[in-house]
């Protein structure tokens, strides 16, 4: 088998005394996108800018096709670690050509085959010979893209590349980026504190919180079994519905929920996305009967309905006990508020997490 194109293992980093980085271990296999996702300051930029060599751990070993690059007794210097690198403030050379800015540096006789093949690849051949100034965010963008891959790095290193771009632009350039990291086959490890850009780039994604990661896996994975009730919250809103295990069992007015392995007596999180929650029509003042896989109906008055473009968002203030609740429901629905309407939680959709 391959061996990982990049492979970090226990890397530690303090700064002031406190841990950043805290015993990170993480793998991208050649020709693949991982993303380390997490919330402002968590770790991720240092993290990155100790595989590219321009930080140093204080513990830990990095290899790069099964090659150490460093660990506590050696560190190869950035320039030999043949790691590429994007960052959001990337900067061309403002006085080079678009063809000399992804020349640069480079020798050899294929340096011109390359420098067209990779600004084709890019979109970007028609502007071959102008100036930086000339482009706009979106261009550059595309030149650095191609700058970064022209001398055909093992791995990738992205530091929110796409956040200096307006939204729409924003959409269309990760696409294209995408497409061309995957034909030249180039590991990437990209960082983000997007989940939606996570999980539109990532074959995986690693999630960090306060200097770890808590959870590797693909986008469908950690959207849909998420580790923790923070992990679930990351990626959408959640609603919370709160419970007691009782011989593995939690009573709610949604019913009863399996909590295997729980201890008796312990709090219970019962977590369900809002385009999951299942909404019922109201028959003369009686919900749905029960089912084994949607449990029991529990009746909500619409507080208020918003149409958000592909879906509706409807809040409802539920009879148990006067919480909100809020569902996402495809295209439109924007039932009037005052209108009473029952819920139902598959229980194949939720989560269950014991409080600590
Ligand atoms: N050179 C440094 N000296 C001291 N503290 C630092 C240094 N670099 C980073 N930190 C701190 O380490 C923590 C993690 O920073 P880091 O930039 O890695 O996080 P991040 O997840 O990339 O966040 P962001 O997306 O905001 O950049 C932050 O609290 C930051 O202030």
């Amino acid at each position: 088998m391959q061996p990982p194109r990049l492979e970090i293992s226990n890397i530690v980093k303090d700064f002031g005394g406190r841990r950043v980085v805290d015993d990170v271990d993480l793998t991208v296999m050649p020709g693949q996108v991982t993303c380390l996702l997490g919330p402002s300051g968590c770790g991720k930029s240092t993290t990155l800018r100790i595989i590219a060599g321009v930080e140093s751990q204080d513990s830990g070993t990095i290899n790069v096709d099964g090659k150490l690059v460093c660990n506590g007794a050696m560190s190869l210097p950035p320039e030999q670690r043949n790691i590429g690198l994007m960052f959001q403030d990337f900067a061309l050379f403002p006085h080079l050509t678009v063809a000399q800015n992804v020349s640069f540096g480079l020798a050899g006789r294929k340096v011109t085959d390359r420098v067209h093949e990779l600004l084709g690849k890019v979109g970007m051949a028609s502007h071959i010979d102008d100036y930086p100034h000339q482009l706009s965010g979106g261009e550059q963008q595309r030149v650095a893209l191609a700058r970064a891959l022209a001398p055909r790095p093992r791995i990738m290193l992205m530091d929110e590349p796409f956040s200096g771009l307006d939204d729409r632009l924003r959409d269309d350039i990760r696409d294209e980026t995408l497409a061309v990291l995957k034909s030249e086959g180039t590991a990437v490890l990209l960082v983000t504190h997007e989940p939606g850009e996570a999980m539109r780039m990532a074959d995986e994604i690693a999630l960090m919180r306060d200097g770890k990661i808590v959870q590797r896996g693909a986008p469908y994975n950690i959207y849909n079994a998420p580790v923790d009730i923070q992990a679930a919250a990351f990626f959408s809103d959640i609603n919370v519905i709160r419970g007691k295990v009782e011989g593995a069992l939690t009573d709610t007015p949604f019913g009863q929920f399996l909590a295997p392995g729980v201890p008796d007596g312990t709090d219970v999180d019962i977590v369900i996305r809002p385009q999951h929650l299942k909404i019922e029509f109201d028959r003369a003042g009686r919900g749905p009967s029960p089912t084994p896989v949607e449990g029991t109906a529990a009746r909500g008055v619409v507080e208020r309905a918003r149409f958000m473009g592909a879906s509706s968002l409807v809040e409802f203030r539920m009879d148990f006990d006067g919480s909100i609740l809020k569902a996402v429901v495809p295209s439109v629905f924007l039932p009037k508020p005052g209108m009473p309407l029952w819920l139902m939680i598959r229980r194949d959709r939720c989560f269950v997490f014991a409080k600590e």
